[in-house]
């Protein structure tokens, strides 16, 4: 499964947050500013995390996200399914330029199966620079550069078909 949807994930198109096609409800969710694991906790009894990849890629490997980053030799690379009482509920994709992997953010690396919102929410230096909602099919997701002490990181989630956001929309 996480192979398929981290292929849609790589092929997500970004819409300005004005497009039509961008209702109330759904901004709702694409938007939201604060930790999407805490929001999913009040979905769910437990939100956990499946690892699929964690490791150092090279520029070649992040094609379209490098414009957002430095352009630096290797980047902390972080593919997870996070998952609502063990169900599929989203992929994240996080990509980590190595100039940032400094101090207490060299933290990033160990996270394991710990959600990476619980780090990034319990840091006092966590600025957001962006969200962009994007669409692939009939799927939703989402592009936020982060940055700790100002040091940046790109983030890249989908919201599979079992993601409470899509309840949201059934209720309108
Ligand atoms: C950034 C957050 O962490 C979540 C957890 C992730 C992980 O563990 O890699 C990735 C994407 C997020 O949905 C968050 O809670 O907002």
């Amino acid at each position: 499964m996480s192979h398929d949807a981290l292929r849609q994930l790589r092929a997500l198109h970004w819409l300005p947050a004005s497009s039509p096609q961008l209702s109330a409800p759904l901004l709702d969710w694409l938007m939201e500013e604060d930790s999407m694991t805490r929001r999913f906790e009040q979905h769910c009894q437990q939100v956990t995390v499946k690892l699929i990849r964690e490791a150092f890629i090279g520029a070649e490997e992040i094609s379209e996200e490098a414009e957002f980053l430095p352009a630096d030799p290797r980047f902390w690379l972080r593919e997870i399914v996070l998952c609502g009482d063990g169900e599929p509920w989203l992929i994240g994709r996080t990509v980590v330029p190595e100039s940032t992997l400094n101090g207490p953010e060299q933290m990033l690396q160990q996270l394991g199966t710990r959600p990476l919102g619980r780090y990034l929410f319990s840091s006092s230096t966590l600025s957001r620079d962006f969200i962009n909602p994007g669409q692939v099919g009939d799927l939703w997701g989402r592009r936020s550069r982060l940055r700790l002490s100002g040091k940046p990181l790109l983030l890249t989630e989908l919201f599979l078909p079992a993601s409470p956001l899509y309840r949201a929309l059934d209720q309108g």
